[in-house]
């Protein structure tokens, strides 16, 4: 079965908590940071990380849309982040930014664009527990699944066996019970979702359709 990691972009901004509290069985909350320079676009910061770590038990997934993200690893790992992405475009100094993620006591997250071909992070992948793969161009919430994501995860699964590695695989962008089944089947292990969670009624019954297709 599929994890599912809730998108808070798509929560309600002014009732965080209220929201966050009503999705029951998510495996992670995932935390999107953007820097309005990385992504034409801001969002939430490291008090937010602060908070909802100190007022939630779920682990904290924390994607960073931020320049030189390797400035501020070790900041997000104190403020509670449980695993921490940082996008091969994002900095030169990518394997240093992992490094520091894991000196942090961190779980380390290797991130693509759609734009950015698998090669930019196979030297990276005996690294790093997991491998995020965009499905959208990052930046906005709400955005059409990517289908060439598709072969992208199959390619990675096939890497991942081929090498005998065990990082678990996450999607992000579009995802939805259109697309949940192949995605899974495609290699994915962890599904992040926030428009098709918080745009419904009931934010657990969304978690469980998603995990219920995948069983
Ligand atoms: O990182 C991002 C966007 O840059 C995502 O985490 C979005 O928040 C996903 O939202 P949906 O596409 O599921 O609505
Ligand atoms: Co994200």
């Amino acid at each position: 079965m599929i994890k599912v990691a809730p998108s808070i972009l798509s929560a309600d901004p002014a009732n965080l908590m209220k929201d966050v509290e009503q999705v029951q069985g998510a495996d992670y909350l995932h935390v999107d940071v953007m820097d309005g320079s990385f992504v034409p676009n801001l969002s939430f910061g490291l008090n937010t990380v602060k908070g909802l770590a100190q007022d939630c038990d779920i682990k904290l997934d924390v994607h960073l849309m931020i320049q030189n993200p390797e400035n501020y690893v070790e900041q997000f790992a104190q403020a509670g982040a449980s695993i921490i992405g940082v996008h091969v475009e994002s900095t030169q100094h990518i394997a240093r930014a992992i490094q520091l993620i894991k000196q942090a006591g961190a779980q380390a997250e290797v991130v693509v664009n759609p734009g950015t071909p698998l090669t930019e992070l196979e030297e990276l992948l005996p690294e790093v527990d997991q491998v995020l793969i965009m499905s959208v161009n990052p930046g906005f919430g709400g955005q059409k699944f990517l289908e060439s994501s598709i072969s992208k995860v199959k390619r990675l699964s096939a890497l991942r066996q081929a090498r005998g590695l065990e990082f678990d695989i996450e999607i992000d962008g579009g995802i939805s019970d259109q697309n949940v089944k192949q995605v899974y089947d495609a290699g994915v292990d962890v599904a992040v979702a926030g428009s098709y969670i918080f745009n419904a009624p009931d934010y657990t019954k969304q978690v469980q359709t998603l995990k219920d297709l995948t069983k």
